[in-house]
């Protein structure tokens, strides 16, 4: 047995793209609809009355070019200024005999995960259904939304890509630098929520969410589809939410997992929302689309998909290094 590695993240980067992110990703979304995964409720560890908290994130995904055995933990505090809000590793394992097969850093996979999870929802919602895809607003220029702009550039053709942020500098910042990289004008900076909202066919959100939602559904076009991404927080009175009550209201959820969603976003039943269907079985045909024009990926994050990612950037790694021998 070959000693276990250790794959950092500018390894990982090296090997990371968005064709094998994107069918790796649509792979763990189906089969956890297929009955082909296993991945009990992540478990939380926040350290007392502090915003510092761990995740930790076992799971099994069975799949022939993307099947894993895998743990991610992750671990953050969103008041760091200094050092990156979360980090996070994936132990990857051999599936047959338990030993360890590599550590993988795992802030970039989660980053394209996350990104290429809300695309597949997208493409199966919204897109395939013949839905326009002219503007898209991004809420959060932290590492997801970057990414999100990144992955959406990459697998559609919105006409205009608007970025917004608390923070107005770091939309412009990151508007400048995608329209730099890309030799094009689609990005754009808004300094209001309102105004970016409006007339948007498909909206991320990607923010650690405060007590007051950044997107209000009387904003919001007929047929519009949200990617919710943030963290949803429902302890007692602490009730954070990226959208409002009355945006759930009018439109149909969608999740990644319903062992998952069971868990974590009961909240979103006191709001009358329509807990409609796992976007895997959306993908497999088995849902019909119901009468709200409006549907949510309300995005949890799964471990099959980290599991995916895991024996994908393994696989491309080894195989990099096999050619440089
Ligand atoms: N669904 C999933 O699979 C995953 C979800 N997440 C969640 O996505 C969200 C964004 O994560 P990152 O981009 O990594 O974080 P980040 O810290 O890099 O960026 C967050 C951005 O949101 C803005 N922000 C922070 N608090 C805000 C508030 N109260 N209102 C409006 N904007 C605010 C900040 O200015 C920052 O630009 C977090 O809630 C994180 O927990 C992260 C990874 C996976
Ligand atoms: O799935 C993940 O990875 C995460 N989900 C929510 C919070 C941070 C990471």
């Amino acid at each position: 047995m070959n000693a276990a590695m250790f794959i950092n993240e500018e390894e990982v980067k090296s090997v990371l793209n968005w064709d094998d992110t994107l069918e790796a990703t649509e792979t763990a979304l189906r089969a956890t609809s297929e009955r082909k995964s296993v991945q009990p409720p992540r478990v939380f560890a926040q350290i007392f009355n502090t915003p510092k908290w761990m995740i930790a994130m076992p799971g099994y995904l069975e799949d022939s070019r993307f099947g894993g055995w895998a743990c991610k933990i992750l671990s953050g505090n969103p008041q760091n200024v200094h050092s990156p809000t979360m980090s996070a590793n994936i132990v990857l394992y051999d599936e047959d005999s338990g030993v360890l097969k590599a550590v993988l850093s795992a802030i970039e996979i989660t980053s394209w995960r996350t990104a290429a999870a809300s695309a597949v929802a997208t493409k199966h919602l919204h897109v395939r259904t013949g839905k326009p895809q002219k503007i898209l607003a991004i809420f959060g220029c932290g590492d997801q939304g970057k990414a999100h702009a990144n992955c959406f550039y990459h697998c559609f053709n919105f006409e205009e890509i608007r970025l917004w942020n608390r923070t107005h500098q770091k939309a412009a910042n990151l508007a400048a630098e995608l329209n730099n990289k890309y030799h094009t004008l689609k990005f754009r900076a808004f300094e209001g929520n309102e105004s970016c909202a409006r007339d948007a066919d498909v909206i991320v959100t990607a923010t650690s969410p405060g007590p007051v939602p950044i997107v209000r559904s009387e904003w919001l076009k007929a047929g519009v589809h949200i990617n919710a991404i943030g963290v949803v927080t429902s302890k007692g009175e602490d009730k954070r939410y990226e959208l409002s009550a009355e945006t759930y209201k009018n439109a149909a959820v969608y999740v990644d997992s319903w062992e998952g969603a069971n868990k974590e976003l009961t909240g979103l039943l006191e709001f009358g929302a329509e807990m409609k269907a796992e976007i895997g079985d959306v993908i497999l045909g088995n849902v019909q689309s119901g009468n709200k024009d409006r549907s949510i990926f309300q995005s949890l994050g799964m471990a099959a998909e980290d599991c995916a990612m895991a024996r994908l950037v393994y696989d491309l790694h080894k195989r990099k290094q096999t050619k440089v021998l």
